[in-house]
């Protein structure tokens, strides 16, 4: 049969249901349906890519609700829905099962850089932001614009101009082409726009106008909360404590202070070129997050006509480069670990640093309290000492602070008490603390006894898009449910957190061996491997959400702990907690990789039967606050309302047609793991043995080493997936192929697919559905 007509669902999305909040209702649509003429139905054109002009048959078209062709004997018939009704039906829950060892856990030191990331607003957004903000106050600003630099509107525009044309010639800051790259062709994006921007809500900032026709260059029309509030305080000299929800622009609140700061002093001659003094230290807990910052400013600099020289120092890059960097940067972006390698091993990039005037300690509830503790804090004193022959020396007090600096903190989580402390009013207890986060607050020698706390979200840590939801599940289950998350919420790049390295090993292969695409990311890999993985997750191209209700990921990162701070990676749309985070605040931060800036997104916690209490108690914390001052009512009940976080209703018949593929991509993922765990052990016995100078026979000392303690039923599991032999696995894989070559039945009867282009119908290409599904009605 062929069908010339191309038709799509007329609202461009799948129905979805109401998010039921707490009560665990599933709704289901049951259309009445008419059998109807061809012409009836509702057909809609579709926008094709030219090269399919020409092209007959079924390319085009979509699945349309409620509509299904119908065979019988030797006539087609086109049914069509009538109405929709919805019949709730109670969740049963599922049943608990034994759950899953996590057995690695992730030492906190992170690892590969990061490609420069700045999702900038679209053409079209930044000119509707352009109008909206012209229509409203069109007089006055302007006036306030001019004022700021001295000059009209025009003239500005004209410098701006001129000032494009002179960035091509500036010479780069940065001479790491890898890293380069993408700064400039995003700068070279911005510079083929021309468009003008109103930048008065920048105006009581008081920057200036090369840093204002900077900011306009990345279509930022007015700053956000966090920078309209901090960056008075940080350029009148104070020092800063700085809290805003995750993706709410903190990295410039600090940035454009400092580059402004940077400019008033080649304005006034101060920054010698022969005697490279750096202006800023910036501690980042990631390397990831470090490049990512040093793009960041490096992208606010593009428009200046001289920039500062910015560079990341961390850790899996050639060190004598960093070192030969340092000599003449103007911002330094680095790790602690590589930070105090280099410091420690160099007395004139010590003495450079002692220099600075702005430390920031970005995330610094993470950076101070991990393992980089120690590197942090020996870099905190060293840039506090006096260096012997230097002016204030005093061989009787080493640590004497010069409190020539401004000291910024920043984070989207500080607890409670800690705030009071910094805010200077509750006393420190330094000998009970040593090794906590108030200590080495304390250390940080704020230059004012009493910093200004800058705190824009007091109430609800959570970004204001974003959605979250919760799905119960059996332990053993999960693998299922993320893969029918992953197939039925409709997302453009989707980020899995584990809170183990062995669960991304596996989950990865796991979902690549379900066509989808996924990418692992955790502390144990290479560098290289590490920034391929980042690499290739964000280059994937976004598939636009479509109307069809089955639509699956254009890439899926999946990661431990290390990707949930500060990561600012376009597009990600969903983040799936595969476990459930081990505190509020990594919730917060997991979370926070989606619904960035204005965009929306969502957050969903798989959460197993042992996880249930915690999982309550981690919903309590992070938004009974919220729920306190608004309701007024007690945090218990709160946190059994499982306020925030909707319930969500997954349908589990659905879900049941997954698990055959499931089962089949676990098995061959678990096989080849055991495989190649195996063959590991193997050779290292052998090596052992060869230095022992013993003779090694494996099957022995299999034997020798069985027990029948905890773990052992793991250990039989695994040894008995190594004896699988290879036609088996090859056997599996067919299989897994034939039922992925399948759309999944929702229900479509089969009677209606007789004698129709069968294969055409079944065919999806990432295990999509065949018929209409409910998506998770978020
Ligand atoms: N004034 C602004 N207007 C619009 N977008 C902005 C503005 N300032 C920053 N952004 C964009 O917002 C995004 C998030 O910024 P940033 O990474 O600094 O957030 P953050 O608060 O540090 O988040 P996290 O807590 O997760 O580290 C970035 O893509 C950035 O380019």
């Amino acid at each position: 049969m062929v069908i010339d007509k191309k038709r799509k669902r007329s609202d461009g999305h799948a129905k979805r249901p109401k998010a039921s909040g707490a009560a665990p209702k599933r709704q289901k649509s049951n259309a009445a349906k008419k059998v109807t003429s061809v012409d009836a139905l509702s057909w809609k054109s579709v926008d094709v890519p030219e090269m399919f002009d020409d092209a007959e048959g079924f390319y085009g078209l979509e699945e349309v609700e409620g509509d299904e062709i119908v065979r019988e004997g030797d006539t087609v018939k086109f049914v069509a829905a009538v109405t929709e009704s919805a019949d709730d039906e109670e969740f049963g829950g599922f049943d608990d099962a034994p759950g899953e060892t996590v057995a690695v856990s992730e030492k906190e030191d992170l690892s590969a850089s990061a490609e420069p990331v700045a999702p900038l607003a679209s053409k079209k957004e930044a000119k509707n932001k352009q109008k909206g903000a012209k229509t409203k106050d069109e007089s006055k600003p302007k006036e306030k614009e001019s004022k700021v630099s001295g000059k009209d509107p025009k003239a500005q525009k004209n410098e701006k101009k001129e000032k494009e044309k002179k960035t091509a010639k500036v010479e780069t800051a940065n001479d790491d082409p890898e890293l380069e790259a993408n700064v400039f062709a995003q700068a070279a994006d911005l510079a083929e726009e021309d468009d003008d921007i109103d930048m008065s809500k920048w105006v009581p900032l008081d920057l200036s106008s090369q840093m204002l026709s900077s900011i306009a260059r990345l279509k930022f029309a007015k700053p956000t909360a966090i920078q309209a509030k901090a960056i008075p305080h940080i350029m009148n000299g104070h020092d800063v404590i700085g809290k805003a929800a995750t993706g709410s622009g903190k990295t410039l609140a600090f940035g454009i202070p400092i580059v402004e700061s940077w400019l008033a002093k080649i304005a006034a001659g101060k920054q010698a070129d022969d005697k490279k003094q750096p202006i800023a230290l910036i501690l980042s807990p990631t390397r990831e997050l470090a490049h990512q910052i040093s793009d960041h400013l490096k992208q606010l600099c593009a428009g200046l006509t001289t920039s500062p020289y910015i560079c990341s120092v961390t850790g899996g890059l050639a060190i004598q480069k960093q070192q030969r960097q340092l000599e003449r940067a103007d911002i330094v972006i680095g790790t602690p670990g590589r930070m105090w390698e280099v410091m420690s091993s160099s007395t004139p990039v010590l003495t450079a640093l002692r220099g600075i005037d702005f430390l920031v300690v970005d995330e610094a509830d993470r950076l101070l309290k991990d393992g980089q503790f120690k590197e942090a804090e020996e870099i905190l004193k060293a840039l506090d000492r006096t260096a012997p022959g230097e002016e204030n020396d005093d061989d009787s007090d080493d640590e004497t602070p010069r409190h020539r600096r401004q000291t910024l903190v920043f984070s989207a989580t500080f607890n409670k008490g800690l705030q009071q402390k910094l805010a200077g009013k509750a006393r420190y207890n330094l000998l009970g603390d040593a090794e906590s986060l108030e200590y080495l607050l304390k250390k940080l020698n704020f230059r004012e006894e009493r910093p200004k706390f800058v705190d824009t979200n007091p109430v609800s840590q959570m970004a204001e898009n974003l959605k979250e939801g919760l799905i119960q599940c059996g332990d053993l289950e999960k693998d299922l449910y993320l893969y029918a998350v992953l197939l039925l919420q409709p997302t453009r790049r989707a980020l899995v957190f584990t809170n183990s390295i062995n669960t991304v090993r596996r989950l990865t292969p796991f979902l690549q061996n379900l066509n989808l695409p996924a990418f692992a990311l955790h502390s144990d890999m290479e560098q290289k491997a590490r920034l391929r993985s980042i690499e290739r997750f964000k280059a994937a191209e976004p598939t636009p959400q479509t109307s069809s209700s089955a639509s699956s990921a254009s890439s899926i990162l999946i990661a431990t702990d290390v990707a949930a701070r500060g990561l600012d990676i376009p597009n990600i749309d969903l983040v799936i907690h595969y476990h459930v985070p081990r505190s509020a605040d990594d919730y917060v931060h997991r979370s926070g990789r989606t619904a960035r800036a204005t965009n929306s997104g969502t957050s969903i916690l798989l959460c197993g039967p042992k996880e249930a209490v915690p999982t309550q108690r981690l919903i309590a914390k992070v938004h009974a606050a919220a729920a306190v001052s608004s309701h007024n009512t007690s945090r218990s009940k709160l946190a059994a309302a499982g306020l925030g976080v909707h319930t969500i209703d997954i349908d589990r018949r659905l879900v049941a047609h997954l698990r055959p593929r499931v089962a089949l991509s676990k098995k061959i993922t678990e096989t080849a793991i055991a495989k190649e765990r195996g063959t590991k052990e193997d050779d290292w016995m052998r090596n052992a043995a060869e230095e022992l100078g013993v003779e090694y026979d494996s099957d022995e000392l299999e034997q020798a080493g069985t027990w029948k303690g905890r773990g052992s039923g793991k250990k039989q599991r695994e040894r008995e997936a190594r004896e699988v032999s290879k036609a088996e696995v090859k056997q599996w894989r067919w299989e897994l192929k034939e039922l992925l070559s399948r759309r999944v039945n929702t229900g479509v009867s089969e009677r209606y697919l007789s004698g129709v282009d069968v294969e055409g119908l079944l065919k999806g290409a990432r295990g999509e559905f065949l018929g209409q599904v409910e998506g998770l009605g978020l």
